[in-house]
């Protein structure tokens, strides 16, 4: 859980109004985040958007233009002043792991370790990989592992300095996707078991989800939205975090009082009050769980596509040119294409912007 906005806060990391970029121009606008001890955040967000250059910025490769960046109370990143990357205690993980290949998984596990005897180190190496589940490779090369266990040896690396603070820049992407959704979880539960603070690049959502406590939406270097995953998605700030985040889309509708809209879907009542006066025209979120289907509902959609995929099938429903919406049910409610299906809008939470144009 975060802390509560009240409570005085012990930050481990304070991003405060980071501006950074190559050369002259800015790709990272203004970025302000905190992660407190223990919490794994995210930054998530489509490709080019400024993710890796913020990691960068963190890890102590890239000047900033503008801001600060403490970690622990210290000031570690200012604009003309930074503290080098060796001395910020912090650990990384990459895509392609980057591991030595002429060295095996122990010497590659205890590279950055340098304080300890010969078998202190040992014996710290061997505590990382049994961490890891890996302690039978420990004499093995780099190649003789799968792609999963050399990012487990990538993870082991990064924690043996006992970083404060881990980036971790898409150490699941090379990886079947399977194996990236046990993995992640299982970094997780590592993470967590050591009470190490972590950042995430990725620009799966379902991976954010499942692994971070805090998520920051990202677009054109700006933070849209840092927030608990579950806020992205029922409560997102902006119509970009509402279409980037989970599934769904918009139809219009026509506001009949502060939390009631009409649309071709019926009269949708939801959980907010909004400002809108009455009449004004806007886009309503439907997400696909939105919809449920009613053997006695009058409103009957017809299906325009149809995407089965095993346990459940995803329904595109029209009512006419301007209102499509997306509906997931159980694949046992079987429809054919062209059907007219009775269907009701049940949703919890009133999604709703003014309509711009
Ligand atoms: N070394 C560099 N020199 C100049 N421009 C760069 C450099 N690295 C990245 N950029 C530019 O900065 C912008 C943000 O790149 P960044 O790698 O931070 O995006 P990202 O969100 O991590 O994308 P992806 O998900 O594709 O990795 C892009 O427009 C990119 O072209």
């Amino acid at each position: 859980m975060s802390p509560s906005a009240d409570l005085p806060v012990d930050w481990l990391l304070e991003v405060n109004n980071l501006s950074c970029g190559y050369g002259n121009g800015s790709v990272v606008k203004d970025v302000s985040f905190s992660l407190s001890h223990g919490d794994i955040g995210c930054l998530l967000g489509p490709s080019g958007c400024g993710k890796s250059t913020i990691l960068r910025a963190l890890a102590g490769f890239l000047p900033l233009s503008a801001g600060e960046i403490r970690l622990q109370s210290q000031s570690i990143s200012l604009p003309g002043r930074m503290v080098a990357p060796e001395k910020r205690r912090i650990g990384m993980v990459f895509q392609d792991y980057a591991l030595f290949p002429h060295l095996t998984i122990a010497d590659n596990v205890g590279f950055g370790l340098h304080k300890e005897n010969r078998s202190e180190k040992r014996q710290k190496v061997m505590e990382l990989l049994a961490l890891v589940h890996l302690q039978d490779l420990a004499d093995n090369y780099p190649h003789e592992l799968s792609g999963g266990q050399q990012q487990r040896v990538a993870l082991a690396r990064a924690l043996a300095p006992e970083p404060t603070l881990i980036l971790l820049d898409e150490p699941f992407s090379n990886l079947d996707t399977d194996l990236r959704r046990r993995l992640s979880l299982d970094v997780r539960d590592i993470l967590k078991t050591l009470g190490i603070s972590a950042i995430l690049v990725t620009h799966d959502q379902q991976e954010a989800f499942a692994m971070c406590d805090q998520v920051a939406v990202l677009k054109d270097g700006s933070i849209q939205q840092w927030d608990v995953p579950y806020n992205l998605y029922h409560e997102p700030a902006n119509r970009f975090v509402a279409g980037f985040v989970g599934q769904g889309g918009f139809i219009p509708g026509k506001a009949l009082g502060p939390d009631t809209i009409e649309s071709e879907l019926g009269i949708i009542h939801g959980n907010r009050a909004y400002k809108w006066p009455q009449g004004t025209l806007v886009d309503v979120l439907i997400r696909p769980d939105d919809i449920v289907y009613d053997a006695d509902s009058d409103l009957k959609p017809k299906v325009v596509e149809k995407t089965f995929a095993g346990t459940s099938t995803l329904y595109r429903f029209r009512c006419s040119e301007d209102t499509e919406f997306e509906a997931l049910f159980r694949s046992h409610l079987d429809f054919y294409l062209g059907e007219n299906v009775p269907v009701r809008v049940e949703a919890d939470h009133l999604i709703a912007f003014e309509r711009t144009a």
